[in-house]
């Protein structure tokens, strides 16, 4: 049985249609990124996913069980976009075992839970401080500790490390991928490092455009002085910006060749729309025929 199943589903708010009939269905311990512009409507289905939303029309299934009722809540941990999901006037323990007592873990067994959670997502000295005086990492990795509170088998994640510096991404990606095979996880996101996770790529516009099984190039936008970057295409858009395409497997690479030039550069943006592997053959494709000529 599938561990999610999107049937047929549409949401409307008032005028605005989010999404329209989806059909997705989701495997157990399988890893999905849903990726889309802004407005797509990946937020929105993860959270008719978690049950907190209905679907004007169609059915959202967790393992058979409509989305919504408390059978089905028991499997799944959603972790919000930003920091919606804690109290903030009180601490982070005292949070997690609230939430915790919630899906029904005795005072004594959610301390410990969230202990252990805390000190795996490196929070343990700061367990006792009011949410309050976290910063924006620190509240993320928190988000993500009380989604796991319940050891879910099914893992929501809305931009798990979006705003979040490189330590406190490390430390969700890797946890992240130790989880892969053991838990079902369907995640929104735009951060290369997060889809490169995914077993499995939905691009999502409203109704699905199209399901990949990897990504394979991503798009860096910069602008200012670009000494030579060995090892990546570049296009030269002619007003002091650049176009960097770098395949999955040397992003990092490239984001720390980047990090390491002079304050004369800027990343302006990054683009994993037009990174598919479908895309990138007719790319490749085009620029075969021309002899290499430029990409866009
Ligand atoms: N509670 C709401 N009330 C009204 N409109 C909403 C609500 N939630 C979402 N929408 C609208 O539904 C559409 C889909 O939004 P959603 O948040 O699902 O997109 P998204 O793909 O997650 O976007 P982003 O990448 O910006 O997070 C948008 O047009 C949004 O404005």
């Amino acid at each position: 049985m599938p561990a999610v199943e999107f049937a047929n589903v549409t949401k409307r708010f008032n005028k605005i249609v989010a999404v329209e009939n989806i059909n997705l269905v989701v495997n157990d311990g399988e890893v999905i990124a849903l990726v889309g512009p802004n407005g797509a409507g990946k937020t929105t289905l993860l959270r008719m996913a978690a049950g907190v939303l209905l679907p004007d029309s169609g059915k959202v299934l967790v393992y058979g069980i409509e989305a919504h009722r408390a059978e089905a809540k028991r499997h799944v941990g959603f972790m919000t976009p930003m920091d919606r999901g804690v109290y903030w006037r009180i601490s982070a323990l005292d949070n997690l075992v609230f939430f915790g007592t919630l899906y029904g873990l005795s005072i004594k067994e959610a301390r410990r839970r969230g202990l252990e959670l805390l000190r795996e997502f490196g929070l343990a000295e700061r367990a006792n401080d009011w949410v309050a005086t976290y910063s924006t990492g620190m509240m993320r990795r928190l988000e993500l500790a009380r989604a796991m509170m319940h050891d879910p088998d099914i893992l929501l994640l809305d931009e798990p490390t979006s705003g979040i510096d490189v330590d406190g991404k490390r430390i969700i990606l890797d946890h992240i991928r130790r989880l892969k095979g053991r838990k079902t996880i369907i995640m929104a996101s735009h951060d290369p490092q997060e889809i490169e996770l995914a077993d499995r790529v939905v691009y999502l516009n409203r109704n699905i455009v199209s399901t990949l099984p990897t990504l394979k190039i991503v798009k860096v936008l910069v602008k200012g002085a670009l000494p030579s970057l060995d090892g990546f295409r570049i296009t030269d858009l002619g007003d002091g910006s650049y176009v960097i395409y770098a395949s999955i497997d040397k992003f990092n690479d490239l984001i720390k060749k980047l990090a390491s030039m002079d304050g004369n550069l800027r990343v302006i943006d990054l683009n994993v729309e037009v990174a598919f592997a479908e895309r990138n053959a007719r790319i490749e494709e085009r620029m075969n025929r021309r002899g290499g000529g430029p990409w866009v």
